[in-house]
């Protein structure tokens, strides 16, 4: 479970994340959108404690990712948008390294390991060191070394970038087949039919700035008829609405202060 409680985040001058409040509970996806510079990967860096709430608490599984940072770091894994390898461990060294650190069996962690590297089909490339990985092949380990523990939470900073299509699907199934096992996934994209075919509930965020949250359902009758919308709406209307919306709003308040 992910609590995330009047959340606010200040660089300088600069608000990046404005008073943001939701809660994903277990069996749930929770998806986070929004334009370049809306604030997802700040709001996901205090979630996993690489930044420190300006205001506001975040804790996963019950531990105050601050207060308590051993026990929520135990709790979650994580997959960033750069992730970073250790260039000269080869991928099956990489992924022993995640195991013995998460004090996992060894035997049932080499087992586990092969089935994923044979699941993204990784098998033949296990005992080559990372740093020759193509940006895709990377991507793939990385999403081993956040499962292989297993972790109750899992939180996903865009994950489809340099995937092939067959890996991208594979992946779109296994963080809903993740979630429908009774775990808790937060994961941010930019796509926005991967948005709509997996997460149960969205929140769209803009310039810090909660535009929308809830399910599609609820996205739709906050944008509803009297909006311009209608039923059925895909997320992707309902997203432009929202951001438009709140382009015009700003633009209205712009032009009163000037008057
Ligand atoms: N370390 C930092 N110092 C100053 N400003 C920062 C820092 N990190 C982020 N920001 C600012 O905070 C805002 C939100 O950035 P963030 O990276 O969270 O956006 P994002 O929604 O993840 O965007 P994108 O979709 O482009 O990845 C931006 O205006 C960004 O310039």
């Amino acid at each position: 479970m992910i609590e995330v409680q009047h959340y606010h985040k200040q660089f300088g001058r600069h608000t990046a994340v404005r008073d943001l409040s939701f809660t994903v509970r277990p069996g749930e996806l929770f998806g986070l959108l929004g334009p370049n510079g809306a604030g997802k990967t700040t709001t996901i860096r205090a979630i996993v404690g690489l930044t420190r709430p300006t205001s506001g608490t975040v804790r996963v599984a019950g531990h105050d990712v601050w207060r308590d940072p051993e026990r929520a770091k135990r709790s979650f894994g994580y997959i960033p948008d750069r992730p970073y390898l250790y260039g000269k461990l080869t991928g099956r060294e990489l992924l022993r390294f995640i195991a013995d650190l998460h004090r996992l069996d060894p035997a049932q962690a080499d087992r586990d390991i092969e089935r994923w590297l044979d699941f993204f089909a990784l098998e033949h490339f296990g005992n080559e060191l990372t740093e020759t990985y193509s940006h895709g092949m990377r991507q793939k380990l990385t999403i081993i070394t956040a499962l292989l523990p297993e972790p109750p939470v899992l939180i996903v900073d865009e994950p489809m970038v340099g995937l092939d299509p067959k890996a991208a699907k594979q992946v779109r199934e296994l963080f809903q087949d993740y979630a429908d096992r009774g775990r808790t996934v937060l994961l941010t994209t930019h796509s926005l039919p991967l948005a709509e075919a997996v997460a149960g509930r969205i929140c769209v965020l803009d310039r810090g700035r909660v535009l929308g949250l809830g399910t599609l359902d609820e996205l739709r009758n906050q944008t509803g008829t009297h909006a311009g919308g209608v039923d059925g709406d895909s997320l992707e209307r309902i997203f432009f609405r929202l951001v438009e919306e709140e382009a015009a709003e700003r633009e209205r308040a712009r032009a009163e202060a000037d008057t």
